[in-house]
């Protein structure tokens, strides 16, 4: 059971401090807003948010989610969650958990963008595992159809409006050619482009990512408004401009349920706010460790004592 005050008598300024910190992180890195935002992502729908990515290998820990395949050479921030730590033990040593420090930075990193700000709920404790595995199998790809990603979500307790709201965070951020090239020149093995692919749009990248070139190049996720939070994800959709093929698939799929909800949010930029902050506290309440289950980790990296 999470609560908004959960820190109010042992670390009241929690929220202002990770604000600032990530604040100051974007004067340097226009990007850390959509990567942490991100990590708060990845680690809940991993044995729910408890901190479980931000191990590394090493004492009792066997194996990290870094490395495995939606994480590696992909998720980043995690210098900057090591800076609020920092800062936090500072102020309020050994009181705020690293799962939590993800859930408030994913909310400064919206609203530092433009986004809602929403009350985060806190109260998490951080895991004591980690589950490569888990982030293997319980992550979504880019690939899938809207059948698996529906499914990935359902799996934990996300329903089609949580899907398609916090889809809409693909707004900022970047993706690598490889999580999308296969939508560009011989599409499921028709010998020509995804249909569902905007022909101007598809020009430009095909040229940003031709043919047996570097499958790492960077592309902003959303082409109008790439470093602001807003609702213009949704609009591109409707021109057939979704970066991802799961991204377009929200739309373009024939007979979906997720199709009105696109129109809805494409209409109107606060239903969309609106439902993103409340599809981001479902997504956080994902099975926190509370009470005395794990443990406050004094460096988000390691198990305490190891
Ligand atoms: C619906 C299924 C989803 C799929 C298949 C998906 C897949 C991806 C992929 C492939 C990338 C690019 C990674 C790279 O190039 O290294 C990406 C980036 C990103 N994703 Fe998603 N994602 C999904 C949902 C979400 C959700 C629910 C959120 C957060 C609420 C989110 C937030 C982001 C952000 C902000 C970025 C950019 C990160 C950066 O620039 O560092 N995604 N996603
Ligand atoms: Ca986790
Ligand atoms: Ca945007």
């Amino acid at each position: 059971q999470l609560s908004a005050t959960f820190y109010s008598t042992t670390c009241s300024n929690v929220s202002t401090i990770v604000r600032n910190s990530v604040q100051q992180a974007l004067t340097s890195d226009s990007r850390i807003a959509a990567s942490l935002l991100r990590l708060h992502f990845h680690d809940c729908f991993v044995d729910g948010c408890d901190g479980s990515i931000l191990l590394d290998v090493g004492g009792n820990i066997t194996q990290s989610e870094k490395t495995a395949a939606p994480n590696a050479n992909s998720v980043r921030g995690f210098d900057v969650v090591d800076s609020i730590k920092s800062s936090l033990e500072s102020s309020c040593p050994g009181v705020v958990s690293c799962a939590d420090i993800l859930a408030l930075a994913a909310e400064s990193s919206v609203s530092l963008s433009g986004g809602p700000s929403w009350s985060v709920l806190l109260g998490r404790r951080d895991s004591l595992t980690a589950n490569q595995a888990g982030a293997n199998t319980s992550l979504p790809s880019p690939f899938g159809s809207l059948d698996d990603i529906t499914s990935k979500f359902s799996a934990v307790g996300l329903d089609t409006t949580d899907l398609v709201a916090l889809s809409g965070a693909h707004t900022f951020g970047r993706a690598q050619c490889q999580f999308f090239s296969q939508r560009l020149f011989n599409f499921s093995g028709t010998g020509s482009p995804d249909p569902t692919l905007n022909s101007t749009y598809l020009a430009t990248l095909q040229q940003n990512c031709p043919q047996n070139g570097s499958g790492s190049t960077l592309n902003n996720l959303d082409p109008s408004t790439s470093d602001t939070f807003d609702n213009s994800y949704f609009t591109n959709l409707l021109i057939n401009m979704g970066l991802l093929q799961t991204d377009q698939e929200l739309f373009s799929t024939n007979g979906s349920s997720t199709i009105s909800i696109v129109n809805n949010f494409a209409n109107n930029q606060s239903a969309f706010f609106e439902t993103f902050a409340q599809s981001m506290i479902n997504m956080g309440n994902i099975s926190p460790l509370t009470g005395t289950q794990g443990e406050i980790r004094t460096d988000c990296k390691k198990i305490n004592g190891s």
